[in-house]
């Protein structure tokens, strides 16, 4: 958290030097968008990138100066900077000050070679070249052993760099290599295919060569899915096949993973697997481990007599939280508005030095670290005072904040810290009084700070196994926790032990309350034990990075698509197709590929979620056909028997186009368009993508000729590259602008007919201002790769997507009974000129 905060830190003081250097001044209604939190965060993610390779590799600033990376260098600077006006190091400094340490002290040398007389590493090829130089001192005795496979070198965005090997080899020349090439655990032809694959990566070991003794086994399955959802239908319904007791080769739950590159596409196969009842693991926190419910459960346990230190140490920890956060909110707030107040004097023109004086890090970072690591800050002063003092944590706390004034705490820092006892006060007195168990916690929960956290949904995607594998829960945090209160006042409390509460303690609910604390704290404990029980049992979901080291007899590798595996594209949206991490996505798959043992199904979809035109994997042609299971029949098969063809299954809608002038409406014919039209218009309520944000600048009848326009000229071989056809659509718009007209007529050929639509010349400006932006070239793409769709696939598709958006307005409409504005628009659509009707066949 703190590296991240550096990181947007460093590239706000980067902006900021840079914004001073060219003395530019910002309108005020921009000042806020460039100081916004938002702004540094996005762009820090590729930043925090770049410092943690940068630092794993070892490179300082300099070097980066040397290479010409002038903006890395500041980065890297400013980054070192806070970290050590912070007085912190980060996990590489840790490395890089040992290295230090082992080389400037060498009495501690020779203790840890003393203390390690043998070195074995195992995972070799996950070293950063940092780590290296550390194992390369402390294995200075030359009594080193390695472990790794260079083909399974996945985590270079963590720093690690797959020439350690080579570095090796270099540095320890008397060394003995023992190649471990036979695969004890996949079936033949999985061995293969992964072999084929990874041969295609250049820089590796040719002469390693996997083989093994194990039987051929079945060929590769590879699947084509018309989109997510079939793709998840496909897996669950072979799920439940291979785990059913009529299956040849049945397989348990336990044996099965589902693999994928990016954590988002997990998230579909957890609600399927949920409604299919096919158990399943993840990794997660589980309720009673999250940190409201733990806020709760501490807040209660402070009354119980005998606490110790531990409830009253999260209580602190749960309320200063808040502080922080507030506070950083506030900050930002005086951010923004302090970025106004410097413009304002910059106006007036107030000296460099005076703003320098009064901002700059150091101030930024004194009021930061007085509201970020306050929490922990406060927690560790009370623990050294107690520890002082000899006395509780309580105690020591009550001290401290009981004081008008402190030499360490602020002012504001002890009314908080009073806040916190007075809060502890009331939930003792009300332990005390009150009866109910469930309107102490209603109270108590309303006393935390993180209020709106109860609201949430108790059972997330992300919890623990045990709660994903019951059915779906709606019930809030909250709920959820009285409901387990009820559970146990009838189930495990009985009502005579509560009338001995009552008569033994007089009043309140304290006897109850501990005995509830000690009943989840056990069932807790009990469902800890268990749930590696379960998971033996339960298909696994995760991604191909944490599948490494393991091993199940089935596995999916699902969404084996283009910009999914291989992902190229960095956080800025700038394509990396570098050699060196194509090679590492390849890596990637191999991994992936060498966890099954004895059967693999690779999957792919046509379509993303967002309706986008997605192709296969391009890893996927390297595998050779005789592995793969009949895969030329699978693709005839899909076409032959999936996709139908008739006039009647592949409806068609007409849309009329508005002429310049609404009196003079011409009916025309669009096909396809209208329905890229009718996705980008629904997409804005999902998901922004390039594509349809291109056609989001226009209007709903603009959108549809402009389309129809790119696919005119996608269909000819000679614009069959974007930027062609970019350049393409510019000039058809140029030679229509020459006319000189308020509206014009553009002659389109399309499904084999000639049609003239009308567009007015505002449009067509604005859509050639727009041509070389990213999102056109998005767009372009995008047409492009629906156009090399088959016919008979588009209609597929086609009826596909239209089924969808009319089932989600037949759902918003039984939804809400206010009618949507897509409804009013298709309620209006006769008064604008717009009519919809049947056509024949698309192709
Ligand atoms: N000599 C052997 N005889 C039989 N089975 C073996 C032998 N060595 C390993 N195996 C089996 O092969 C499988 C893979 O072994 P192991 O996990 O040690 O390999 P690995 O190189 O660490 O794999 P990876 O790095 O790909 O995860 C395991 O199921 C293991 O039981």
């Amino acid at each position: 958290m703190f590296i991240r905060k550096a990181i947007i830190e460093a590239v706000r003081l980067l902006e900021d030097g840079r914004r001073r250097a060219n003395n530019e001044v910002c309108k005020l209604n921009e000042l806020s968008d460039i100081n916004s939190p938002k702004h540094f965060k996005d762009k820090s993610k590729k930043w925090l990138k770049f410092v943690t390779q940068a630092k794993a590799a070892g490179r300082s600033p300099e070097d980066f100066h040397k290479m010409g990376d002038e903006t890395g260098a500041i980065i890297l600077q400013n980054y070192n900077d806070i970290l050590k006006s912070c007085n912190a190091l980060d996990y590489h400094d840790f490395i890089s000050y040992s290295v230090k340490l082992l080389t400037d002290f060498p009495e501690v040398f020779e203790e840890c070679q003393e203390s390690w007389k043998a070195i074995v590493i195992d995972e070799f090829q996950d070293t950063s070249a940092m780590q290296y130089g550390l194992l390369r001192i402390l294995a200075s005795h030359k009594r080193i052993t390695i472990v790794g496979d260079e083909d399974q070198s996945i985590f270079s965005f963590n720093g690690a760099d797959v020439c350690g090997f080579d570095s090796f080899r270099k540095d320890f020349p008397m060394y003995k290599e023992v190649r471990l090439n036979k695969n004890y655990r996949s079936t033949r032809c999985i061995v293969e295919a992964a072999s084929f694959l990874i041969r295609n990566n250049s820089k590796r070991c040719k002469s390693k060569d996997v083989l093994t003794d194990n039987s051929s086994g079945s060929k590769i399955t590879i699947k084509e899915c018309c989109n997510e959802e079939a793709q998840c239908a496909f897996v669950v319904d072979k799920i439940l096949e291979i785990t059913s007791d009529g299956s040849s080769a049945k397989c348990s739950y336990g044996n099965i993973a589902v693999l994928y590159r990016r954590q988002v596409t997990g998230k579909v196969f957890q609600s399927a697997f949920r409604d299919r009842k096919i158990p399943f693991n993840i990794h997660g926190v589980a309720f009673y481990r999250k940190k409201v419910v733990r806020a709760i459960i501490a807040m209660l346990s402070t009354t119980l007599p005998g606490c110790d230190d531990g409830p009253f140490r999260r209580v602190f920890k749960a309320c200063f939280h808040l502080i922080k956060r507030k506070r950083r909110r506030a900050f930002y707030v005086m951010k923004e508005a302090g970025g106004a107040v410097e413009w304002g004097r910059r106006r007036q023109g107030l000296g460099e030095g005076t703003r320098k004086k009064e901002g700059g890090w150091q101030g930024r970072k004194k009021q930061w670290g007085e509201m970020g690591n306050k929490a922990g800050g406060v927690i560790e002063h009370i623990d050294k005072v107690s520890t002082v003092r000899k006395c509780s944590f309580i105690s020591a706390a009550c001290d401290i904040f009981s004081a008008k004034i402190s030499g360490t705490f602020k002012r504001s820092q002890l009314t908080q810290g009073r806040k916190v006892l007075l809060t502890l006060d009331m939930i003792s007195k009300l332990v005390h009084r009150e009866q109910s168990i469930s309107a102490v916690i209603t109270s108590v929960a309303n006393m935390i700070p993180q209020k709106y956290l109860l609201e949430q949904r108790a059972v997330l995607d992300v919890d623990g196994s045990k709660l994903l594998n019951e059915d779906n829960d709606l019930r809030s945090v909250l709920q959820y926790l009285l409901d387990d209160v009820s559970l146990f006042l009838t189930t495990v409390h009985t009502v005579a032990e509560r009338c001995n509460d009552n008569t033994t303690e007089g009043k309140g609910c304290m006897t109850t309350i501990k005995a509830f604390i000690d009943y989840i704290s056990g069932r807790e404990r009990e469902n800890f034990r268990s749930r590696k029980h379960d998971n033996e049992d339960s298909v696994t979901i995760t991604t191909i990075h944490q599948s490494k080291g393991l091993e199940w007899d089935t596995v999916f590798i699902v969404k084996a698509n283009e910009a999914e595996i291989p992902l190229l594209h960095e956080y800025n949206g700038i394509l990396n197709e570098s050699a060196t991490s194509l090679e590492e996505e390849r890596r990637l798959l191999y991994v992936a590929m060498t966890r099954a043992r004895k059967k693999l199904f690779m999957l792919y979809v046509i379509m993303d979620s967002n309706w986008q035109v997605l192709q296969p994997s391009r890893f996927l042609k390297e595998i050779p056909n005789h592995l793969l299971e009949a895969w030329d029949e699978l693709i005839s098969a899909c076409s032959e028997t999936t996709y139908p063809q008739t006039e009647q299954e592949t409806p068609r809608v007409s849309v009329s186009l508005r002429t310049g002038s609404p009196e003079k409406n011409t009916m025309q014919h669009v096909s396809v368009d209208n329905l890229f039209n009718e996705s980008s218009t629904e997409l804005s309520e999902h998901e922004n993508c390039n594509s349809n944000n291109f056609l989001k600048r226009f209007s709903a009848e603009d959108r549809a000729v402009i389309s129809l326009l790119f696919h005119q000229w996608a269909k000819k071989p000679a614009f069959h590259d974007p930027k062609r056809l970019l350049n393409k659509v510019a000039f058809v718009i140029d030679e229509r602008l020459r006319a000189k007209k308020s509206t014009h007529k553009l002659f389109v050929t399309y499904l084999g007919r000639n049609d003239s639509f009308v567009i007015c010349q505002d449009a067509l400006r604005d859509l050639k201002s727009c041509l070389t932006s990213d999102e056109a070239y998005h767009f372009a793409v995008s047409v492009l790769k629906w156009e090399q769709i088959p016919a008979e696939k588009r209609a597929y598709l086609m009826r596909e997507k239209q089924e969808h958006f009319q089932k989600l307005r037949i759902e918003s409409a039984m939804n809400s009974s206010e009618p949507t504005s897509k409804q009013v628009t298709s309620n209006l659509t006769p008064v604008n000129g717009l009519t919809c009707s049947s056509v024949a066949k698309l192709d």
